[in-house]
This record gives C-alpha cells, sequence and structure tokens, in this order.
C-alpha cells in the first residue's frame, strides 16, 4: 500500500438539536476528517471523533490533530504499511491517544478495502445484511424525552438509550415505563454514580432496562464487579474499555455483562475487532457505540456492526438525527429499524465534495515520497 499524501480536515457542524449530558450538552460538533491517498489517487477515509473539549476522555481535536500530524503520519512515512494491521501494530509504540490512532488506522482500512475491491464488512469479517439501529434520546426535559420517543418510535428504532444522573434517573425512567411498558429501553449515565449511590441504582431494576451504561467512573472496574453483584440490570461498559486488556480485565472481574465498542475508543478496528472476538467467546453480548460523528465514522460503524458478535442494536442512527445535510452521500438512512451495510468497496459511501468544503476549518496535507 504506496501513501502518496494524507489530508486532515478539521470540520464543524452544529447538531440540529441540543444532545444533553450531565457532563455538558454538545450544540456544535467539531470533527476530523482524515484522507488517505494512495499513489494511484485512491483515497480511503477514516474520522477522528474526539470532542472540542475534554469531557468524554483526554482527548480533543486539538490534541488529535497534534497527535496525528507530528507523531503518527511521521512514524507512517518512514514504515511500510501492507495491511490496515501494520498501522495499528506500528501505532503501539504511541500511549493511548485512541481517537487520533483511530482517525488514520481506519483511513487505511478503508484505502485497503477499496484497493482489494471489497466492502469494508467483508474485509474485517461482517455477517450481516443489515444491523439494527438504536437511537440516544439526549435531553434533560421529561416533555422533550417522550417527544423525541414518540418521534423515534414513527421512526422504526428498535432501541432507545435515555441519559440518566442522579437528579434523573427514577421518575424519568417511570414515566417512560408507564407510558411505554414493553419499549426496548437502556440508561447510560456516564460515570454519574458512586457505590454511595447503590440504593439508588437498586432501584432501577424496577424498569427492565436492557442495561445500564457506565454508571461509575471509568477506573471503577472493581466497583463496577461490586456492584453488578448487587444489581440484576446488567452493567454495560463504555468509558472503562478503551484496549483490549480492559474487555478482558472487566470480564474477568465480572464488572459488566455487556461492552458498548466503540472503534474511536478504542484506536481502530484492529483492535475493535480484538475485543469483539473475545467477548464472543466468552458470551459477553457487545454493541457499537455512537460519537455523535459525522457519516464517515457512523459509515465504519456500520461495517464493525456487521460483526456476528454484535447482537443489540447500536448507537447506529440516521444521519439526520444529528445533521441537516451529512458530509456523505447517500446519508445513513434507518429503513424499518435497520440500517442496510454497504457492499461496494470499501466504507461503501461517497463523499459529499459540496458539503466537505463548506464544513472545513482547517486543512493540513503531508506528503510522502515515495522511495
Ligand atoms: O452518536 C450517538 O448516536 C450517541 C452518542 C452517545 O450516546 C454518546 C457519545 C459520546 C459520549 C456520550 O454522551 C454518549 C455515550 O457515552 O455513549
Ligand atoms: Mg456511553
Amino acid at each position: 500500500m504506496r501513501i502518496a499524501q494524507i489530508k486532515l480536515r478539521v470540520i464543524t457542524m452544529a447538531l440540529k438539536s441540543p444532545f444533553y449530558t450531565h457532563l455538558g450538552t454538545v450544540t456544535e460538533r467539531e470533527g476530523i476528517i482524515v484522507e488517505v491517498i494512495d499513489s494511484n489517487g485512491v483515497s480511503g477515509y477514516g474520522e477522528g471523533v474526539a470532542f472540542s473539549t475534554p469531557w468524554y476522555t483526554e482527548e480533543t481535536v486539538e490534541t488529535s490533530l497534534h497527535i496525528m500530524g507530528d507523531v503518527l503520519i511521521p512514524l507512517l512515512k518512514n514504515q511500510p504499511i501492507n495491511h490496515p494491521e501494520d498501522a495499528a501494530i506500528l501505532f503501539q509504540s504511541v500511549r493511548r491517544n485512541h481517537m487520533a490512532k483511530a482517525g488514520l488506522e481506519m483511513a487505511i482500512w478503508d484505502l485497503y478495502a477499496k484497493q482489494s475491491s471489497k466492502s469494508l464488512a467483508a474485509v474485517i469479517g461482517g455477517t450481516r445484511e443489515k444491523i439494527a439501529s438504536g437511537v440516544v434520546v439526549a435531553s434533560d426535559s421529561l416533555k422533550s424525552c417522550l417527544n423525541q420517543i414518540e418521534k423515534y418510535l414513527e421512526e422504526g428504532y428498535q432501541r432507545y438509550k435515555i441519559k440518566i444522573n442522579p437528579n434523573q434517573d427514577y421518575s424519568l425512567l417511570a414515566e417512560i415505563r408507564r407510558r411505554y411498558p414493553e419499549l426496548p429501553l437502556m440508561a447510560d449515565a456516564n460515570s454519574a454514580y458512586t457505590l454511595r449511590d447503590i440504593d439508588r441504582l437498586k432501584a432501577l431494576d424496577d424498569f427492565n432496562l436492557l442495561m445500564i451504561e457506565q454508571p461509575l467512573a471509568s477506573d471503577d472496574i472493581i466497583e463496577h464487579a461490586l456492584l453488578q453483584k448487587e444489581i440484576t440490570t446488567p452493567i454495560c461498559l463504555d468509558e472503562s474499555i478503551v484496549s483490549f486488556n480492559d474487555a478482558k480485565n472487566a470480564i474477568e472481574l465480572g464488572s459488566c455483562k455487556i461492552i458498548n465498542i466503540k472503534a474511536g475508543r478504542v484506536g481502530g478496528l484492529y483492535e475493535a475487532k480484538r475485543i469483539h472476538n473475545f467477548c464472543l467467546s466468552r458470551g459477553i453480548e457487545v454493541w457499537c457505540g455512537g460519537m455523535i460523528e459525522f457519516g464517515i465514522s457512523r459509515a465504519h460503524n456500520i461495517a464493525l456492526a456487521s460483526l456476528p458478535g454484535f447482537t443489540i442494536p447500536g448507537d447506529i442512527s440516521a444521519s439526520k438525527r444529528f445533521w441537516e445535510e451529512d458530509i456523505i452521500t447517500p446519508e445513513v438512512s434507518v429503513k424499518n429499524g435497520f440500517v442496510g451495510v454497504p457492499d461496494t468497496p470499501g466504507i461503501g459511501f461517497s463523499i459529499n465534495e459540496k458539503r466537505l468544503k463548506e464544513t472545513t476549518r482547517i486543512e493540513k496535507v503531508f506528503k510522502f515520497e515515495n522511495k
């Protein structure tokens, strides 16, 4: 795989509606679109999914831009890549910075699939032709949550995720359950609780939730294991799992029964596949998480979610859930609760060049000398 140049574009787009979590409300999304171009002019695309500020993990758009441009791309210039796994292994010499690594590694996966004239799903071992779609209802008002659920039910989503915290949990879930007793419902706490809240968390067993996602702090692996023994609702880990070893340790300790896999959070598709394969071998269900991302990362998520162990509808909603106009064409759409898995080469979506151009704020080009 002869890389001729890499382009990094920082794009910014306003969300159609505010995305509330107890850690902050996202109204505008910055992201890094990575384009890896080979010596024949074929382009592979990836996306750096770090947020503008370090509220979800320690990475930001700025740290990712620095690590991509000043550390990871120089590594790629000095080491020929024959397969995307070579890039993942090459990047292991750099500590953490998983979202920066993933943005580049996933662009190389897309390029490799296109060079092989295969879909990305086929190249990574996907087995599904369509994936079940879930949606996040991210609001701090009961009225808005109920309105969103009503709207998304009409659009056919198969799983509903509500944001909770100690100031917004039992009464919100009770009202949702009163109106929708059979709704496939889960809650994401984004580490809003501690073990001191154990009685509050036990009370949520009343609602037959599919899972409670990341109730405690990302490094509370032992505490999650203690909590899981006290509640019947399955714990799902998100922020706690940034590597294969995190997944292995959490499963061995009984810290979770479900894992939310986000390729961006774990450093790319190579590590995401390793976690998937291990969970499959241990009977741990996984689903594909979202990052309020643009269409490139959403396209990669569709391929990832086509692997056999992704048995729970993930946070892979339609482009229109977040954006007036996405940077890919066609946009991701949900039909009867499913998203089709493209069988065309690579990620299976083209770039909406006009939209990419009008949303690009910064562009950096890195040329490779082909020896
Ligand atoms: O992208 C989506 O559809 C959902 C995104 C989402 O729920 C999250 C993205 C990033 C941080 C959190 O707020 C939350 C999560 O923790 O999964
Ligand atoms: Mg989460």
